[in-house]
């Protein structure tokens, strides 16, 4: 029957990109091909290049295709998006065919097969298309009636052009079951596709040579044989891959359930070629067909036949990248050989070709119906993303956006008879039943002849499996240790390169710390040099309050020194005079000393004065010529760095809105003109790239900026700590150097105050001596005119006797007038010598007030002197200016290294003398008062004429 263009249904295809492998990771082949991680997109761009950035986004090729799964797209995943519409239609009656193409170890069999195991009966997440469609389909039926369906599998190989059955487990090498490819039009040099889709008439030929083999697996539900009828409407399918094409001898089993296909699955995979190259492990060196037959009840008598092939094609492979040598070199060449054919086969059916070369290969006879046929087809192509594989990657790419052009004319599956189906296991069920019954009847093991045959021809070829498993083993043994030793040898290369990449982990870390680091250095180098400026207007500020506290000392020094000095030195001199008035001038050496330490006190306060007002003036101009000046060059010196930094910042922020003005224009363009016509998910991604490009050429110009800023900062920092360095060294030497002479005055000073000092001890000392002299003078004169005192009592009572003699006699009398006149003339003596006594007595009082006087007047000043001094000196010591030690270090205070005690000045508490007649009362002697005196006289005299007159 024709078919209308409207039937036509293109093939779908799906490209599967997995993620770099080992080896590719540790090639350090780049990724270069642009999927997204799931899926989403119907794109896939590879870029062949070897640019980057924008570059790379232009050369990019771009494949459209139906449907792009990345790395992360899962089993799962695939089933659902590509296996399982084509299933829904395969349970409607549709023949369809999943075909995997690509490169080896792009994931081929990882996506048809996958992890067939099972595990507590279930499938893993790693399941393939193949043991999902198995339990699918028995999901799918589970609310079918028991004898409403069949299901047969058949497992089929081509390898270097051979066909294999992978079901068939008593193959004997010397009688190979030849398998045969047979389209049903029986026109095997056919080059149209039409004529194969025709129907052979050598079919059901084929069909009985090839039930022998099939027959003794295949089992039925019991209800299948009770309905059946030996009409055959169609050839028996049971060996056909399509309506047209059928494979002769190949064998196809009845299952069950799931688990039985998941069985004859593991099987066929134990027979299949696999071999370890240097791409893949496990390299499937065959291509393979898993076909899965629904013969599905359709009215009382018809059943209809459907298929699902699952193709697992051998990988394209680069000979001379994969190091195939001899018999790995042989199935390259085949398989290339056979998929290149395919390719032809795909470009002639999409260009909708004349002639199509199905025959060149037996691959491409196999898969005619699904390329352009009548099955419903999808392909899926798996890629490598990785910069090394590249080139095979492209060329799968092309092969898959071309397949998307295929055409086909899906048509439901053909019908067979039911009893056509239940004769096909009849003959089996026969031979079984009567081996049983032999077993029974003999009661030992009894078969057919052909059976025993059979059986020792299986047990032979059971032997010598044994044997060459046996060597087999060995031979893996030997291969096994040797793998063993070279997987050590690459574990440890692995741990080596494992430690490396942590060392690099761990150096990109110490460089990402290392930049955080300079960054915060950075940062804080500017509040430096913030806070140094800072510092700088500070001292500005502190040298001006410097300035006018120095003006303020100098006037204030100026006041002490013409005032208080000069006031202190008039009162001094003043006093002085007054002390000089006021001594004795018998007493020789206070004289001396006063004149002395006038005079030597006015020179040092002279001196003083004019030492102090020089170096002031001098201390003054200096610092009022110097203090400009140095401001002067420090404010020269933060201007330079101010403007350096100024300079640099400017510099700086040209560069970056340079930077940043270019990076927008570049947006712009990507956002505004770039790509605009193309899709924006890849736009996207290639901005992100160039994004991500810019960032990392941003960073580096940022890091060279931040290197040089650092290195400039560093320089400045320098300079100016340098300059503020020898600022600061050369002020305090300046004011070091101009101190030393203040200094040396006031030492001078110092010494001075101590030879002042020295003389006070010495004036002290020497008005002691001479208090004492006049002392020892007092002490004399009592001592003098006590003895005169005895001497007139003695010469008194000498009279008394003597005016008894005069009474008695007149040349007593003349002697008592004459002794009279002798008394007068010694009363007068005695009064004169008491009067010049008393007079001495009062003036030594009054030497004695004076030098009190003078003491307590001369302290006074003394002691003003020394206060004032004092005073200086305190104010000297706290006043602002405090200039660097000797060390430069230590700030000095200026001391006074002697302190005068002025009570030391005060002489000693001076005695009052005075003198006085001594009389001798009851054998004391006493001192008497003058009118005491006067009277005791007298009455001496009226006794000492009553005794005369007596
Ligand atoms: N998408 C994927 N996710 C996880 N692993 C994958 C994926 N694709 C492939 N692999 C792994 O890569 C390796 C190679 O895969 P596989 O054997 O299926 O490749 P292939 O294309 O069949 O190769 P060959 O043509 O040589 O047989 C396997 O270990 C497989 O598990």
């Amino acid at each position: 029957m024709a078919m209308s263009d409207a039937d036509e249904l293109n093939i779908t295809v799906a490209v599967r990109c997995r993620g770099r492998n080992e080896k590719e990771v540790g090639a350090r082949s780049s990724v270069v091909v642009a999927v997204p991680d799931v899926t989403g997109t119907n794109e896939v761009s590879i870029n062949t290049s070897g640019e980057t950035g924008i570059a790379a986004q232009i050369n990019s090729k771009v494949y459209t295709v139906d449907k792009v799964f990345g790395p992360s797209a899962d089993q799962a995943l695939i089933f659902k998006s590509i296996a399982e519409p084509l299933f829904q239609d395969f349970i409607k009656g549709y023949n369809c065919t999943v075909l995997v193409y690509g490169m080896t170890s792009t994931g081929k069999t990882y996506t048809m097969t996958g992890d067939e195991k099972l595990y507590d009966g279930e499938l893993s997440e790693g399941a393939g298309i193949i043991p999902r469609v198995l339990f699918k389909i028995f999901d799918a039926l589970e609310d079918a009636d028991g004898d409403d369906y069949m299901i047969k599998c058949s497992f089929v190989e081509l390898y270097n052009e051979e066909l294999k059955d992978l079901l068939d487990e008593v193959q004997d090498a010397n009688v190979p079951k030849k398998l045969r490819i047979f389209d049903s039009a029986g026109n095997h040099n056919s080059n149209s596709r039409n004529n194969s889709r025709t129907n052979s008439p050598k079919f059901a030929e084929s069909h009985a040579a090839s039930n022998y083999s099939a027959r003794r697996r295949i089992r039925a539900s019991p209800s299948v044989f009770r309905s059946a009828k030996s009409t055959v409407t169609k050839p028996p399918p049971s060996t056909e891959i399509s309506s047209a094409i059928h494979i002769q001898n190949l064998q196809e089993l009845h299952i069950m359930n799931a688990k039985e296909g998941i069985r004859l699955l593991q099987r066929g995979l134990k027979q299949r070629q696999v071999a370890s190259t240097k791409m893949n492990d496990f390299s499937s060196r065959s291509h393979t067909i898993f076909t899965i037959m629904l013969y599905k009840k359709c009215g009382d008598e018809n059943f209809r036949v459907s298929k699902m092939n699952l193709v697992d094609l051998a990988g394209s492979e680069n000979i001379s990248r994969s190091g195939a040598q001899n018999q790995r070199a042989k199935e390259a060449g085949s398989i290339n050989q056979s998929l290149l054919t395919l390719g032809r086969v795909i470009n002639s059916v999409a260009d909708k070709n004349a002639h199509i070369p199905f025959r060149e290969s037996k691959l491409t006879r196999l898969l005619q119906d699904s390329l352009g046929g009548n099955t419903k087809t999808a392909l899926i192509a798996t890629i490598s993303p990785a910069k090394v594989n590249s080139e095979e990657t492209s060329s799968t790419l092309e092969y898959a956006s071309k397949a998307k052009n295929i055409k086909n004319k899906p048509q439901v599956g053909s019908f067979i008879m039911k009893d056509v189906l239940v004769k096909s296991i009849t003959a089996e069920l026969i031979k079984i039943k009567s081996d049983l019954l032999s077993t029974k009847s003999k009661d030992g093991v009894f078969m057919s002849q052909e059976n025993y045959k059979e059986l020792t021809n299986e047990l032979e070829n059971y032997k010598t499996e044994v044997q060459e498993c046996k060597r087999a083993n060995e031979r893996l043994n030997l291969q096994n240790s040797i793998l063993m030793k070279e997987k050590k040898i690459s574990n440890e290369i692995n741990e080596s390169q494992k430690a490396k990449v942590r060392n690099l982990g761990n150096n990109i870390e110490y460089l990402y710390d290392k930049i955080d680091r300079q960054h915060r250095n950075e940062q804080e180098l500017s509040n430096v040099v913030q806070e140094l400026m800072n510092a700088l207007h500070t001292m500005q500020k502190s040298l001006q309050v410097y300035e006018d506290q120095g003006q303020r000392f100098q006037t204030e020094m100026e006041r002490v020194l013409y005032e208080n000095v000069g006031s202190f030195k008039k009162s001094l001199i003043n006093e002085i005079a007054k002390l000089k008035d006021n001594i004795d001038e018998d007493s020789i050496d206070v004289d001396v000393n006063i004149d002395t330490l006038s005079k030597e006190l006015s020179r040092i306060f002279e001196s003083l004065n004019t030492s102090s007002n020089d170096i002031c003036q001098k201390f003054l101009r200096e610092i009022s010529d110097q203090t400009p000046r140095q401001f002067r060059e420090i404010h020269n010196q933060v201007e330079r760095i101010t403007n350096v930094v100024e300079t640099y910042s400017s510099d700086l922020m040209t560069h970056l809105s340079s930077i940043s003005e270019e990076y927008n224009n570049l947006k712009d363009y990507l956002n505004e003109q770039f790509f605009k016509n193309n899709f924006q998910e890849a736009l996207d991604v290639h901005v992100d790239r160039t994004y991500h490009q810019l960032k990392v050429s941003a960073n580096s110009v940022f890091a060279q900026l931040r290197e040089m800023m650092n290195e400039h900062l560093e320089t400045n920092k320098n300079s100016m700590m340098q300059s503020l360095k020898s600022a600061a060294t050369e002020v305090v030497a300046k004011e070091m150097g101009l101190l030393d002479p203040v200094k040396q005055a006031w030492e001078t000073s110092l010494q001075n105050i101590n030879e002042c000092d020295k003389l006070n001890n010495d004036f002290e000392s020497n008005m002691g001596l001479a208090v004492r002299a006049v002392t020892d003078k007092i002490d004399q004169a009592e001592n003098m005119s006590g003895s005169a005192m005895r001497d007139v009592g003695e010469n008194l009572s000498q009279l008394k006797d003597a005016s008894a003699n005069f009474q008695k006699n007149g040349v007593i009398s003349t002697n008592v007038n004459c002794i009279k006149r002798k008394h007068e003339l010694l009363k007068t003596q005695v009064q004169n010598s008491a009067n010049y006594m008393h007079a001495a007595t009062q003036k030594f009082d009054e030497i004695d007030g004076s030098i009190q006087d003078l003491l307590t007047s001369q302290a006074i000043p003394q002691l003003r002197s020394e206060e004032r001094i004092e005073g200086l000196l305190e104010q000297l010591n706290d006043k602002p200016l405090r200039p660097l030690g000797p060390s430069g270090k230590t700030p000095m205070r200026i001391t006074q290294h002697a302190t005068i005690n002025s009570d030391q000045l005060l002489p000693p508490r001076q005695k009052t003398y005075s003198i006085s007649p001594i009389r001798e009362i009851d054998g004391n002697r006493r001192a008497v008062s003058p009118v005491k005196r006067k009277a005791a006289e007298e009455r001496d005299l009226r006794e000492l004429k009553t005794q005369k007159i007596e």
